[in-house]
């Protein structure tokens, strides 16, 4: 998906709202165990009950990964599923010498290659230039560089000083001379709000994907007021507060009503800066 179907989405739908799809086997109601693929069955009932409400759907390859054969082809049966419409997002955080990462960019974008063609992937910069540029091969396709964390350890090195400032901001620095905005965005978690209008004057025009509303308490409002730009620049990522709203038979419907409030928060915020 490009940038600019990415903002049409946006204004169309009013939302920048990317469900997370962290979905543990062992939080899932009960009786959908009946299933052939329990993970799958939950994933298309949160899908059809949240499509409508959001941009984007991001799995989390960790939930798959832990269940072997069978959590891989839950997420290949989800990644199927996504609707044409919504960014995919593969969460998988990954990042190694360019031969390894051609084989990661293989495995989560060449369709033909690995059953999966996600729009974009979670990329974690340390490794530098040659462990990023595989995923950047792949024609409009998206890399999402871990920047600032939501993680109480991102102080532990996001916050190293350098000669050029923090060393997340020499990571969004220097990862903006590999790719344009219409290639990179940037992961910065809600929890730093009060970072975003540092953040922007590095990064004025890359979406940044913002986990951390929902479970990990950070605010919308205050993600919107210095992260916001004038094409929304922001995916907006909940996992747990919406998926499992409810453990009960009605989880769908307890999905939807928690996406559907992050939603009009959303249209209020769009709204609020003209952009619809
Ligand atoms: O800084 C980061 C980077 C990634 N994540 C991921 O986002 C979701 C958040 O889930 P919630 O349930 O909404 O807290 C999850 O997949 C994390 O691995 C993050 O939280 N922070």
């Amino acid at each position: 998906m490009s940038r600019h179907q990415l903002i049409e989405q946006i204004k169309l739908k009013k939302s920048f709202l990317c469900v997370g799809l962290d979905t543990d086997i062992d939080k899932i109601p009960e009786f959908l165990k009946q299933y052939p693929d329990p993970v799958f069955e939950f994933n298309k009932r949160i899908i059809d009950a949240t499509k409508d409400l959001c941009i984007s759907y991001k799995p989390n390859a960790a939930f798959y990964e832990s269940r072997g054969l069978k959590g891989l082809q839950s997420l290949i049966s989800t990644y199927e599923y996504l609707p044409k419409d919504c960014l995919s997002i593969i969460d998988a955080k990954r990042g190694d010498i360019g031969n390894t990462s051609d084989n990661y960019a293989k495995a989560f974008f060449d369709e033909e290659a690995s059953g999966m063609g996600f729009d974009a992937i979670t990329v974690t910069p340390y490794m530098g230039n040659d462990s990023v540029t595989p995923y950047l091969k792949y024609d409009g396709k998206w890399v999402i560089i871990l920047a600032l964390t939501s993680s109480v350890g991102s102080k532990d090195f996001q916050y190293l000083p350098t000669e050029g400032g923090y060393l997340f901001e020499q990571v969004i620095q220097k990862a903006n001379t590999w790719a344009g905005a219409d290639r990179l965005m940037f992961v910065v978690g809600a929890t730093k709000s009060t970072e975003f209008t540092n953040i922007r004057k590095y990064a004025p025009d890359n979406f940044l994907l913002v986990p951390g509303v929902g479970a990990q308490g950070g605010s919308l409002e205050e993600v919107c007021k210095y992260g916001m730009t004038k094409d929304c620049g922001l995916i907006v990522n909940a996992s747990r507060s919406i998926i499992y709203a409810s453990g009960g038979e009605d989880f769908a419907d307890a999905a939807r009503a928690e996406a559907l409030s992050l939603q009009q928060q959303m249209q209020v915020e769009l709204e609020k800066a003209g952009i619809i």
